[in-house]
């Protein structure tokens, strides 16, 4: 479905080049969730806008590949890649107030994503809007449509997001950090949906998170990266199973046990058993 392969992307400013990500490579098999875990700042993010023709305009690919349905979305011209973007790759951002038009009805948004790829009568975006909004369970959809992104929750914003995302049927869905910018009590029900959207669709999924449990419990495979590179890639339950690298291990060791996890921890601990 993807397939990326020797991706290095570099940040020039002031005389000075920040090389952000080196010699990437990772697929998204048709049908299968991938999850991209690793630290802060360590090249997730710059990963995912670079095959998606998203780095500001001092970022650039100086090498490698992004192969998508024939296509390498690196060499791709801009028109290109406007008809894959939201066409065939649905992309949900971390911020679903940086993804919504503060100053266009959630109808006109859903009119010129559809508008973009297709010609289609107001009624027909309507009642598409619609259906979508409610596949994505949005309760009051009719009066969510006539409204603006500030009437909403962080979690209805990004519901509409991926309502918006899902417009086209896209084959592949790229999420990035989905659900950093919500409140804790919704960030599950976000995942949940997407992994619903994903699998009623048998799309294939991209997800960035640096949340080892979202990969166990969403992705069949993951993805290492540290400091800008990959360090390894595999099957969730072999990578997690049996990591390769001592990085994973650490990130590993470094998840926080189940809360109910550490009660019974300090139960054993008080009465010696
Ligand atoms: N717009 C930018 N300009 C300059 N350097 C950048 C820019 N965006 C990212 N970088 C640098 O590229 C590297 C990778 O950053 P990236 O945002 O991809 O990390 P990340 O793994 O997504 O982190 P996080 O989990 O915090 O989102 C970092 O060293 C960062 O400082």
């Amino acid at each position: 479905m993807l397939k990326v392969s020797g991706l290095t992307t570099e940040f020039r400013g002031r005389g000075r080049t920040v090389r952000a990500v080196r010699d990437i490579s990772l697929e998204v098999p048709g049908g299968t969730a991938v999850g991209v875990v690793g630290e802060t700042g360590s090249g997730k993010s710059v990963t995912i806008r670079s095959v998606l023709g998203l780095l500001p305009s001092y970022g650039r690919v100086v090498a490698g590949r992004a192969e998508f349905e024939g296509l390498d979305l690196i060499t791709a011209t801009r028109k290109q890649l406007r008809q894959v973007r939201g066409g065939r790759i649905g992309f949900v951002a971390q911020n679903p107030f940086g993804s919504l038009n503060p100053v266009l009805s959630i109808e006109k948004q859903f009119a010129n994503v559809v508008r973009a790829h297709r010609k289609m009568s107001r009624s027909d975006i309507r009642d598409l809007a619609l259906a979508r909004l409610e596949s994505v369970q949005v309760r009051g959809s009719e009066r969510v449509l006539r409204g603006y992104a500030h009437e909403l929750s962080g979690g209805m914003a990004q519901r509409v997001v991926i309502a918006l995302a899902m417009v086209h049927d896209p084959p592949l869905v790229i999420a990035d950090e989905p659900t950093t910018a919500l409140d804790v009590t919704v960030q599950r029900q976000i995942l949940d949906l997407i992994q619903a959207q994903v699998s009623a669709g048998n799309r294939s999924l991209l997800l960035v998170t640096h949340d080892l449990g979202v990969v166990a419990q969403y992705c069949q495979e993951v993805v290492v990266m540290k400091s800008g590179q990959v360090v390894e890639s595999g099957p969730v339950a072999r990578v997690f199973g049996e990591p390769a690298h001592d990085y994973t291990r650490q990130l590993l060791a470094a998840v926080p046990p189940a809360p109910w996890e550490s009660a019974r921890a300090a139960r054993e601990e008080v009465t010696g058993a």
